[in-house]
């Protein structure tokens, strides 16, 4: 079974692409176009999901879902961020139900 390490190895790989040659890295391309261009990226990626959802084709989803956050990956690592940040703000929110946490926000003026 694939396990959640494979975010870990990929992180590594996209820092590591920073100092890549922008002709032989994807990642690298990426980063040298700047933000603008990996927002562009995973707006795109985002509709596909959408679209592959509906079109009920399950192997279609996973792939454009496979896009989409490989792109959110390369976003946060643009930033200075990995999949470990959001690993660990998902498991800070385990087991803490959405309706609770809404209901427990200070109520805005
Ligand atoms: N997981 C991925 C991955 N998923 C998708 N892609 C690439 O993302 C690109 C965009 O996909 P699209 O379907 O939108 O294709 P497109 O419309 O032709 O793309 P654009 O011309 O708009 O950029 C394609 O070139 C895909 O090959 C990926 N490229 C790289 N990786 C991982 O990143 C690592 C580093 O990649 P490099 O930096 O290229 O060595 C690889 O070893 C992989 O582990």
């Amino acid at each position: 079974m694939v396990s959640a390490e494979i975010l870990e190895r990929l992180s590594a790989t996209l820092a590591s692409r920073r100092e890549a040659d922008p002709s032989t890295s994807y990642v690298a391309k990426l980063f040298h176009k700047g933000q603008e261009a990996i927002l562009k990226k995973v707006g795109e990626e985002a509709v596909e999901t959408i679209m592959a959802a509906k079109d009920g084709d399950k192997l279609h989803l996973v792939r454009e879902v496979a896009d989409l956050w490989f792109h959110t990956m390369v976003l946060l690592a643009n930033e200075g961020l990995s999949a470990e940040d959001v690993l660990a703000e998902l498991a800070r929110r385990e087991g803490i139900s959405g309706i609770e946490e809404k209901a427990s926000r200070p109520a805005q003026d």
